[in-house]
């Protein structure tokens, strides 16, 4: 027998340095803890049509996805959680649905917020690429 998943596609959105972190307002059993924004792909979506989609509704801002971080993790089921870098294109995020607040992180308050343990992975991910972006660029030997 095979199962279907169904993909949760939750962007890593990353500007000047920060991480953006989205505090849910709901359900219950997730309200309080901060995610990624982002959503369920819709049939006929391809992943990063379903993030731009979601974080128009979401944050009210026009963004580019830029590469999925590797890796899946399960979530309720049937979902699992793909997680994509994204930037700004236009527009200042707010909280427009599913979040009542959002912040902006850099690496090193990024435990400043209460993750949901299963954006954790992705979220050390997105941070050391926002480290090594960070890095200043090495001396040629
Ligand atoms: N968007 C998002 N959802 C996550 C993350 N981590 C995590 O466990 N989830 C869970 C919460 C929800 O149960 C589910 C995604 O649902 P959602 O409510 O954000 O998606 P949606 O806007 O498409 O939902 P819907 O109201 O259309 O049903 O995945 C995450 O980082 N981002």
């Amino acid at each position: 027998m095979t199962t279907s998943v169904r993909v949760v596609v939750g962007g890593a959105v990353l500007h000047q340095g920060r991480l953006l972190a989205a505090r849910r307002s709901a359900p219950p059993e997730l309200a309080g803890r901060w995610e990624l924004p982002g959503g369920k792909m819709e049939p006929g979506e391809t992943p990063q049509e379903a993030l731009v989609r979601e974080l128009r509704e979401e944050l009210g801002v026009e963004a580019e996805p830029l590469e999925r971080i590797e890796g899946e993790w399960p979530l309720k089921p049937p979902y699992v959680l793909h997680v994509w870098t994204a930037r700004l294109l236009s527009g200042e995020p707010r909280p427009l649905e599913d979040h009542d607040e959002l912040r902006w992180l850099t690496p090193d308050r990024i435990d400043e917020v209460d993750w949901l343990e299963q954006d954790r992975p992705a979220v050390a991910a997105a941070v050391r690429l926002l480290a090594a972006a960070g890095e200043p660029p090495r001396q040629p030997r």
